[in-house]
């Protein structure tokens, strides 16, 4: 333990082969795994609350890590709150009990393209945006991003630079249009826009065409698991450098183990979760959150198949009943067990204003 804590440069390395103990139990605990070929390298990392007499020296190691080497961190974001005050002129109308599919996707359409400055709109990210925002803001409330967490991940992607990114969940395509935005500005080839529901994926095509987009992003219509496996067998997804999910909440955890099992995400892949703290996610979180050893252990006990956690409440796991039928998950997915993140949570604003709960054990980064 004291070398892992005098470490600042030097990275343990082991073996594949686990059963180190002590030690190990405490890295995999505190720290970041950085997954290599031939070798598991353990750059540990301390969360403020875990283990503050150790942070400095372990800080170090992070930041002295040669850029090849940080390159190799898989990290989640999870969109929560931030402290930043929200401005009320850009409230979404307030969400009904039915809140989607009633129309409303197709009415947005008309009120976008009856705007007699369509000619102005055309070919311009932001200015689609704006006439969703104002539908939204005016008409009926849409379960889009929006502009504060849609803000974060832009920035993120100005970041990361990704080459193909993928979002589960497109909706009408508010997110799509933004970051499909950001991924071109950085330099990027490809945004995947997954979404289940055929009309509201054809709503986002034709938003993305009027933005301009068509030439980076594709919307692939189907359910997420089916999508990724046949974009996958295709060689048109090898793999995946930022990912956004924010679709039906139960499938975070078992597409994400997918995407893992097929080589898609490695340890230089970035994931970008929204909703995990409100309404909430707690098995996605708990699944990143976990060591290797709590992962390998829960993969011997087994899922279920075609279940959906307990844990979610009714209105969550059959949110998409009415259209979907119930929903089948294979719960029995292991992903790869061998991969750790280094979780943080970004707070912000639901675009109807209200500030997502903060849960009460998560660290602020
Ligand atoms: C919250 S909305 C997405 C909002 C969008 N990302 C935005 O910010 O503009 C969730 C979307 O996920 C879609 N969805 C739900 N389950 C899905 C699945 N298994 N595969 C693909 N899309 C799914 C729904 O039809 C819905 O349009």
């Amino acid at each position: 333990m004291s070398d892992v804590g005098s470490t600042s440069e030097k990275l343990l390395y082991l073996e594949s082969g686990w059963g180190q103990g002590d030690i190990l139990e405490l890295l995999l605990h505190v720290g970041i795994i950085i997954l290599h070929p031939l070798r598991l390298e353990i750059l540990a990392y301390l969360d403020r609350l875990l283990c503050k007499p150790v942070e400095t020296s372990l800080q170090n190691s992070l930041t002295t890590a040669s850029p090849e080497r940080k390159a190799h961190l898989s990290t989640v974001i999870n969109l929560g709150q931030k402290m930043a005050d929200f401005n009320l002129e850009k409230k979404y109308q307030e969400q009904e009990e039915t809140f989607f599919d009633d129309g409303r996707e197709i009415e947005l359409l008309h009120f976008i393209y009856s705007n007699p400055d369509i000619e102005t709109i055309r070919n311009s990210p932001t200015k689609v945006l704006a006439a969703i925002d104002n539908f939204a803001r005016t008409k009926k409330y849409l379960m889009n991003v929006g502009e504060d967490k849609g803000r974060i991940v832009a920035d993120l992607i100005a970041e990361v630079k990704p080459e193909v990114m993928v979002e589960l969940g497109g909706y009408i395509g508010y997110s799509c249009v933004l970051f499909g935005d950001a991924v071109r500005k950085a330099g990027g080839k490809r945004y995947f826009s997954l979404e289940r529901n055929p009309e509201f994926a054809a709503v986002i095509a034709s938003l993305v065409d009027l933005a301009g987009l068509s030439d980076i992003v594709k919307v692939i219509v189907g359910s997420s698991d089916v999508s990724i496996k046949r974009l996958h067998a295709s060689g048109d997804l090898k793999h995946i450098d930022l990912m956004f999910l924010d679709h039906y909440k139960p499938a975070y955890t078992t597409d994400l183990k997918l995407c893992e099992e097929l080589g898609l995400i490695t340890p230089s892949t970035v994931l970008a979760a929204d909703n995990v703290i409100a309404p909430g996610n707690p098995p996605y979180l708990e699944y990143v959150r976990s060591s290797v050893e709590q992962k390998k252990r829960a993969t011997k006990f087994g899922g279920t198949v075609n279940g959906v956690d307990s844990r979610f409440a009714d209105k969550t796991a059959n949110q998409y009943l009415k259209r979907e039928g119930k929903a089948q998950l294979d719960e029995t997915r292991v992903g790869n067990p061998l991969l750790i993140y280094e979780s943080k949570l970004v707070n912000s604003f639901e675009p109807s204003g209200v500030p997502v709960r903060k849960e009460p054990s998560f660290v602020d980064v």
